[in-house]
């Protein structure tokens, strides 16, 4: 298996990391900006020693040494600062995500696109038409990690082990995403039972605003831990062809009654990248949320002006 992935800043350097130290592909690293990808690689693989990976991980700028991946990861791009949304992001990022895609896919035609670059909904909506790959091959990342946020804080607001939470958030990655207590569950109990309206209310919007809070924690970027270890949890399900149900973003062609629009909802990962998308029973309430986060992602699909 070979891996790459583009950008080598905070959330790109940090999933090569999680990424060699699985030690189950080489990792090719890239980016823009000389001497980075190859600093981080350099440094990387001289953990090889006392961490016992054998794998090969390469920095470079040039994507000739992507050439051939099974994956390639797109963390590229401007992360944003206090008091911006993701949402502001898109001018630069879209020029970004539409060159690395581009030029990944023009050396690596057979691979599966895992798309991070925020407003990650409508970046993966821009690879799918910019790389005309079928829609299984290409998705990007957000329920994984905003259901790990809710994980973390049910965890704590009911002294339950964030292991025993399964999440179920969908929807926009930003302000209209939607957490869904019904489905939300921990040792098979619903949220919607464990906690009162008032909680259930408090955990989603800690949840909806879990990226900004740590923006304001870390004023000069985004969060890259949870991301990182969020991505290499995808990988993980296409390396090891699990089928494991996870909640991405994802082109939808009639699921939920949505078409030709990308929003995050439950998916199966396999080798082939997505498998299945899984529609869940929604009541009427809770499909007009979804909805709405649609309409919110539709706006930004249409500024992209493909
Ligand atoms: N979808 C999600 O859930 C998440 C998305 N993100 C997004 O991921 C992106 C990256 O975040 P960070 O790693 O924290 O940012 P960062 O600023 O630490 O790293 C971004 C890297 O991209 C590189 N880059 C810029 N233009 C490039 C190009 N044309 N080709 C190759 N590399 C290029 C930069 O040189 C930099 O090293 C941001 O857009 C951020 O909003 C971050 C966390 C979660
Ligand atoms: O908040 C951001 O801008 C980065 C991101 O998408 C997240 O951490 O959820």
């Amino acid at each position: 298996m070979k891996i790459t992935v583009v950008g080598a800043g905070n959330v790109g350097a940090t999933l090569a990391q999680r990424l060699i130290e699985k030690d189950f592909a080489d990792i090719a690293l890239v980016d823009v900006v000389e001497g980075i990808p190859q600093g981080k690689a350099l440094d990387l693989r001289q953990s090889a020693n006392v961490l016992g990976f054998t794998h090969k991980l390469i920095g470079s700028n040039s994507y000739e040494v992507t050439a051939g991946s099974d994956i390639v990861v797109i963390t590229a791009g401007i992360a944003r600062k206090p008091g911006m949304t993701r949402d502001e992001l898109i001018g630069i990022n879209a020029r970004i995500v539409r060159e690395v895609v581009e030029k990944s896919l023009a050396v690596s035609s057979n691979a599966v696109f895992i798309i991070v670059t925020n407003p990650v909904d409508a970046m993966t909506y821009l690879a799918l038409k910019v790389s005309g790959l079928p829609r299984e091959r290409i998705f990007g990342l957000s329920g994984v990690l905003d259901g790990g946020r809710l994980a973390a804080f049910i965890a704590e607001e009911l002294n339950v082990d964030a292991r025993d939470v399964v999440p179920c958030v969908m929807g926009e990655h930003g302000g209209s995403m939607v957490v869904y207590p019904r489905f939300t569950t921990v040792k098979g109990m619903p949220l919607s039972v464990l906690a009162d309206a008032a909680k259930q209310q408090a955990l989603a919007e800690r949840t909806v605003n879990g990226g900004a809070e740590i923006v304001g924690f870390l004023k000069t970027g985004s969060a890259f831990y949870a991301p990182s270890a969020s991505v290499a949890h995808m990988v993980n399900a296409v390396v090891n062809d699990s089928g494991t149900r996870m909640n991405c973003a994802a082109y939808l062609d009639g699921e939920y009654g949505l078409s030709d629009v990308v929003l995050g909802v439950p998916v199966r990962l396999g080798r082939r990248g997505i498998e299945e998308i899984v529609e869940l029973p929604l009541n009427d309430d809770e499909l007009a949320a979804l909805k709405a986060s649609s309409e919110a992602v539709r706006k930004l699909i249409a500024a992209l002006n493909l």
